[in-house]
């Protein structure tokens, strides 16, 4: 550990590190072309790899070694052994430009108990399969009295269609502190861009999207891969009126957008509860907005009734 860093900056910059080293092990599984595929068996086509088992034991061996007193949810199950993780998996670099923030007030004396660190080793796991690469996100979110504050979405295949052996790209975030990785952007005025899922589509989904009267649908993999379409202002909002994704899905995303001036929230327009004893499921669906667009004049757009389709 760093001498004197605020815990949250040490934990933040140790998940940089950590996402990029599981990006590594999902990009090896897949060039050595045995992808282990099972189905977990609570929903069709919920698939799971040997990248998703592999990244995830990187992840949660790295994290539990530093920071023993902090929970750690991952979306493959909750095995925390790591004596028998491959020495290479666990990660002790910490990423430079995280620790040297200047750490928000309010996050600099954190107590490990008010801290949950929510884990999806691979978003996207069946493009991933289906050769989507650059759907595939490794998602890190770090909750602190229930509040996602800080993330990481790493994107091992970002650029690979022109440059092969990428690195790819990771982006984190300290809500009060900004973002790393790319800058942050206003989507275009005078459009309006949404983006959703490319094979969860359902009548409410659809309702949805039509009630915002959209200029164009990107229908894209991926919490995190749809998220960074928002971060970046390719799209101007990120909407999914389903209870399909799980608190490892968003956690991550939901702070790094928030960090880069947006606002990610259920349809009803709050936030999610990410302390250790929630529901898994974001039964509430996903509004996400991006820096620059109004997010409850957004919401207003959408029907009570629609609303009403998800209750507390
Ligand atoms: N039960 C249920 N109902 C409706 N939709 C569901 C359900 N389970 C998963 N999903 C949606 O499936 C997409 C992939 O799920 P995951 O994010 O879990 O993917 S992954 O396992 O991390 O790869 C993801 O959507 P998109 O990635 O936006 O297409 C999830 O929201
Ligand atoms: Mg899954
Ligand atoms: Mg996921
Ligand atoms: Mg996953």
């Amino acid at each position: 550990m760093s001498q004197g860093k605020p815990m949250i900056l040490e934990l933040l910059a140790s998940s940089v590190k950590t996402s990029a080293k599981a990006g590594q092990i999902i990009k090896d599984i897949m060039r050595q072309g045995d992808l282990g595929i099972v189905e977990k068996g609570s929903e069709p086509n919920d698939l799971q790899t040997e990248a998703d088992r592999s990244a995830q034991r990187c992840i949660i061996a790295s994290l539990t070694k530093k920071f023993p007193n902090v929970t750690i949810i991952g979306e493959e199950g909750h095995s925390h052994r790591i004596d028998d993780v491959v020495q290479d998996w666990i990660v002790s670099e910490v990423d430079q430009s995280v620790l040297a923030l200047d750490c928000p007030p309010q996050y600099k004396e954190v107590n490990p108990q008010d801290v949950v660190v929510w884990v999806d080793p691979l978003d996207g796991t069946s493009e991933y399969t289906q050769g989507l690469l650059d759907h595939v996100t490794v998602l890190i979110g770090i909750a602190v009295q229930g509040r996602a504050v800080a993330g990481v979405i790493h994107q091992p295949y970002y650029g690979y269609k022109t440059a092969p052996d990428t690195l790819g790209r990771t982006i984190w975030g300290l809500v009060g502190s900004g973002i790393g990785g790319i800058q942050a952007q206003t989507p275009p005025k005078g459009e309006l861009i949404l983006t959703t899922t490319r094979s969860h589509n359902t009548a409410l989904v659809v309702e949805a999207l039509e009630a915002l009267k959209p200029s164009k649908i990107v229908r894209v993999g991926g919490a995190g891969h749809k998220a960074l379409l928002v971060i970046e202002g390719l799209c101007h909002a990120y909407v999914f009126a389903s209870n399909g994704c799980k608190k490892w899905d968003t956690c991550g995303p939901e702070a790094v957008l928030e960090a880069a001036g947006g606002v990610f929230t259920d349809l009803h327009g709050n936030h999610y509860s990410y302390g250790k004893d929630v529901a898994y499921p974001d039964a509430q669906g996903i509004f996400a907005t991006a820096k620059g667009v109004d997010h409850a004049e957004l919401l207003k757009k959408i029907p009570q009734a629609l609303k009403d389709a998800f209750p507390y």
